[in-house]
């Protein structure tokens, strides 16, 4: 049902390149098999006309086969080429196509919708399951249609010359083109989910790993997580090599198939010979013909295969990407926002999907524009979840928040993104240089804004004497920085972007107090005009602030109202 749902997404628009691809694997196919036809023929007539003597060899036509000989060579290996070119050409554009298709599903859902999914493993869905999918017209497809198309052309030539030899054909060609594929796919398909199931999972345990190497070496487990990801690497070779020993184990049985019915050909070739119905080169050419036949029943076994992994990689993409956004996204275009942006909480009730305690209750909040405002509150009580429903990362049950007197509900997180700059406290940095980590967040930004972002924040003296300047590696996550490097990196990037919104959550941890203080008096002074609500456990920032906010219980309340 899911590999039909990705047909009926892809076929139409590559139907044309896959039928082409198809053609040309046949006239391959057919071109093979009249080569080795017409080169039994000849080689047997060449034999038969020398040892006749010299009339019957000067009255052999050599010409005319060896011509067909050298046209049918040709024509395989140009056939076979322009094959490969079309059908992979067309398999890697409907790769491409999954993957946007991919990526438009699962963007949505990031970040609530993703939490309970591991990194490694959706990226494993993401470019091998997608390869999968994307490669089965050229890996299923085109072998089995080739197969009993060319099968059918081979029976009846066979046929012509002499019918039983066709019937035998047709009916070897039967079993090794449906029979024995089938087995083997209904025999791979348990051990083809069992390994579908330990690829993902060693895959998110290995990117797991190489993520947090630093910590399984300073824990000491180290050696203990080599072991068991060893210990799985070889259970996935151990279904890896059952499922060849299948494949290659039906291989095996379709040459074998293929060289008894070249014996009953060659006895059915040689009774008609007697019977003066062929003349004896036929009878190597029909052998020679029949083995060439066998050629493209070769491939299936391998092809059942493929079509099971396709569906399970099929299945697996569904399962990542039908899970419906978790913030649906607005049906209409987000409405204008007027002055002043004064942001309104009202009688707001927020819990997490699955989590049984709500972490605001009722809460209610007024920001006028243009404000700069702290949040404080003890550790975990839901000061960062917060930001996340300003961002619309999360959908809230009860109550309502307005921007600018418009509902909250009516924007996405990109629209919000143009009003509201966020420094998170969880952020992620790419790994590349300043320069492009900056760009990210403006990208027509020329050095000198990119430098007076970094002034701003206190970094523009690291930058200065850093050994590339702007185009300093900043390593994963930003591992060559320090952490207060990496968070004020952080927060010119939200600078950048100049909107009118500014809210950085704990903006100053890991600074001493001197850069803490230089850096929120030149943050001020830079953006004076901008509506401030900083998150904060650090009591130095208060003096920068307008006012301050207390989360307590579910509630937002002035501080000075705090018991
Ligand atoms: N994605 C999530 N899914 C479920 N629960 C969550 C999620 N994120 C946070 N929580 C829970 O929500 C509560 C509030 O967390 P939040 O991070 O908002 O607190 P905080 O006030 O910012 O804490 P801190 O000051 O330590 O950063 C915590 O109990 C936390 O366990």
């Amino acid at each position: 049902m899911t590999m039909l749902t990705f047909s009926g997404l892809f076929t139409r628009a590559l139907r044309r390149p896959v039928l082409l691809g198809l053609a040309l694997a046949c006239v391959a196919a057919l071109a093979n098999f009249g080569l080795l036809f017409l080169s039994g023929w000849l080689l047997a007539g060449a034999a038969c006309a020398g040892a006749a003597g010299l009339a019957a060899q000067q009255a052999f036509n050599m010409m005319l086969p060896a011509t067909g000989v050298r046209f049918f060579a040709t024509l395989r290996i140009i056939t076979r080429y322009l094959e490969r070119l079309v059908t992979h050409d067309a398999s890697l554009r409907l790769t491409g196509r999954l993957r946007v298709w991919t990526y438009t599903k699962l963007a949505p859902q990031a970040p609530a919708g993703l939490t309970d999914k591991r990194g490694g493993d959706l990226l494993s869905r993401f470019v091998s399951d997608t390869d999968r999918v994307g490669q089965s017209y050229t890996d299923t497809f085109i072998p089995f249609a080739r197969a009993l198309l060319c099968g059918l052309v081979f029976a009846f030539i066979f046929g012509i010359f002499l019918k039983n030899a066709g019937y035998a054909l047709a009916l070897a060609m039967l079993i090794c083109c449906l029979l024995v594929p089938v087995s083997v796919g209904l025999l791979s398909a348990p051990r083809l989910r069992t390994l579908a199931t330990q690829r993902g999972a060693f895959q998110a345990d290995l990117a797991d790993t190489l993520t947090g190497l630093g910590e399984y070496l300073t824990l000491g487990a180290s050696e203990s997580r080599l072991l068991a990801l060893e210990t799985q690497q070889k259970s996935l070779q151990r279904t890896e090599r059952s499922l060849a020993t299948l494949e290659s184990g039906a291989r095996g049985l379709i040459t074998l198939i293929g060289l008894l019915t070249t014996l009953c050909v060659v006895f059915l070739a040689m009774q008609a010979f007697h019977q003066n119905i062929l003349s004896a080169p036929e009878i190597p050419m029909l052998a020679l013909g029949c083995l060439a036949a066998f050629d493209v029943a070769q491939p299936l076994p391998a092809a059942c295969q493929a079509y099971t992994r396709a569906r399970i990689a099929a299945e697996r993409l569904q399962a990542a990407c039908h899970a419906p956004p978790c913030v649906p996204a607005p049906v209409t275009p987000p409405p204008a926002l007027h002055a002043p942006l004064d942001l309104i909480l009202h009688d707001v009730s927020f819990q997490y999907p699955d989590s049984p305690n709500p972490v605001l209750h009722h809460a209610s909040l007024h920001i006028r524009q243009g404000e700069r405002v702290a949040l404080i509150g003890a550790s975990g009580v839901g000061k960062s979840s917060l930001i996340s429903l300003l961002s619309r990362f999360y959908p809230y049950q009860e109550g309502d928040i307005t921007l600018g007197g418009q509902d909250l509900r009516a924007f996405s997180t990109e629209d919000l993104a143009k009003t509201i700059s966020v420094a998170q406290q969880d952020f992620h940095l790419f790994n590349g240089t300043i320069r492009d980590t900056l760009l990210l967040a403006d990208p027509m930004a020329d050095d000198a804004r990119l430098h007076d972002a970094l002034r701003i924040v206190q970094l523009d003296g690291f930058v200065q004497h850093a050994p590339n300047g702007l185009d300093t590696l900043i390593g994963d996550e930003g591992l060559a920085l320090s952490g207060g490097q990496a968070r004020r990196l952080v927060l010119a990037q939200a600078l950048l972007r100049n909107t009118p919104w500014l809210i950085l959550d704990e903006p100053t941890e890991g600074l001493d107090q001197k850069t803490e203080y230089s850096l929120m008096q030149s943050l001020i002074s830079a953006r004076p005009d901008a509506t401030l609500l900083c998150i904060t456990h650090r009591r130095t920032l208060i003096p920068f602030m307008d006012r301050t906010l207390t989360l307590a219980g579910g509630q937002i309340c002035p501080a000075e109202e705090v018991p």
